[in-house]
């Protein structure tokens, strides 16, 4: 069950002043933009409405999106995403634009502003990079790294995250089956500190396998955690794409997606349904994503994208913690049998039909009964 925020609120539109619809909805960028908007200079891009939307709405997300496109086109003209006080402030600004909760639908926005998007997305991830290999060189000029974490920006946020994420995966998973014995982190980067955090303070047990594409991330990462006598002995780090990784997918009991693995929606289904190929039955996959404005700095997961996986739930956080979470389980093994002349689609480990109309025999809720029964059917034949 997909537990999503509240629906956006429909008022129709039809008793807004058209003139004053016009204005809201039209609105004059900057020459330099219009031209890399590709627009005529009177011009002006035009936010489509589809679905009926409240004036102050409206106006909302067309001021939202005329500033992203400003920030934007500063960025975009930046030498260098490594961090220096320009890159800071740009980021900060597009941050505080973009964190405040809106109601406005990337998806709606017009073709030519989601281009835009595509590119600020890949531009954040890119600064992200260097802005945690960067403060993980730093924390390596310290003896013990892991006790000055909090000289990274961003390391309250993601203690909230993860603390969302652990309470999530409490609910979720663990609360039936015990905290997970083995994860793998996907794209843990040069400083990973979702799984410190959840090593640290909340899976004091668990073992963390982390997969990054980058060796130097790698390498960063090791040396951080080595000064660590119990993380040095529950962290491990593979230098992979994710894509190359098969077999030992399975042996997680909960996989995390980064969000920056995967930069758009192709990307990112292609990792998912990799990891839906080799991940264990009914283990757990954690995904990042972003909603309402927060998608103009990340890519976003769509739930209807988990061939394979059962949603569990989803959650947008409303406060300075950036990322919405997504949670899923790998439906079980399922068992395909063609018996006399129909067909039973069997979940090992769910509960089965009591009975078969055709059959003449019970079906037993009892997984091994469940297997010997698809035995005995298979002989049947
Ligand atoms: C910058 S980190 C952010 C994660 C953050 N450090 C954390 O702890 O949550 C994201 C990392 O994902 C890695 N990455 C992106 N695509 C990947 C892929 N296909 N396979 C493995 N790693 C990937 C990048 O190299 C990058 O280092």
């Amino acid at each position: 069950m997909v537990k999503m925020k509240g629906p956006q609120v429909p008022i129709n539109r039809a008793h807004l002043p058209s003139t004053l619809l016009h204005k809201l909805t039209r609105l004059a960028l900057p020459s330099d933009l219009q031209n890399f908007l590709s627009l005529p200079s009177r011009e002006s891009f035009a936010l489509k409405a589809p679905h009926s939307v409240d004036m102050g709405s409206l106006q909302e997300h067309t001021i939202l999106v005329q500033k992203v496109c400003q920030i934007y086109d500063k960025i975009s003209k930046l030498e260098t995403l490594k961090p220096s006080k320009n890159v800071d402030t740009l980021f900060t600004q597009l941050v505080l634009t973009c964190i405040p909760p809106s109601s406005i639908i990337i998806s709606d926005l017009p073709n030519n502003i989601q281009e835009i998007r595509a590119k600020l997305v890949r531009l954040c991830g890119e600064a992200e990079g260097h802005l945690e290999a960067h403060f993980s060189t730093l924390l390596a000029t310290f003896p013990n790294p892991l006790d000055h974490l909090d000289v990274f920006p961003y390391y309250s946020n993601y203690l909230k995250l993860s603390h969302v994420e652990y309470d999530i995966l409490n609910e979720q998973y663990s609360a039936r089956t015990g905290p997970p014995k083995r994860v793998a982190f996907v794209g843990s980067g040069p400083l990973p500190l979702t799984s410190i955090v959840l090593a640290n303070y909340h899976l004091k047990e668990t073992t963390f396998h982390n997969y990054d594409i980058n060796p130097m991330a790698n390498d960063m990462a090791c040396r951080l955690v080595s000064t660590d006598p119990d993380l040095s002995q529950r962290m491990a780090f593979h230098t992979s794409d994710i894509l190359d990784v098969t077999d030992e997918l399975k042996e997680y009991d909960v996989v995390f997606m980064a969000a920056l693995v995967g930069m758009d929606v192709d990307e990112k289904v292609k990792v998912v349904q990799h990891l839906e190929k080799y991940m264990a039955p009914e283990s757990i996959l954690m995904l990042r994503s972003a909603h309402g404005a927060r998608a103009f700095l990340y890519p976003v997961v769509d739930p209807q994208d988990l061939q394979g996986f059962e949603v569990l739930s989803v959650f947008h956080p409303v406060d300075d913690v950036i990322n919405s979470v997504v949670i899923a389980r790998k439906y079980p093994i399922t068992a395909k049998i063609d018996h006399h002349d129909h067909h039973h689609e069997l979940e090992i480990g769910s509960v089965m039909p009591s009975s078969c109309k055709y059959c003449d025999f019970k079906m037993f809720n009892n997984p091994l009964n469940q297997m010997n029964m698809i035995e005995e059917l298979a002989i049947d034949e």
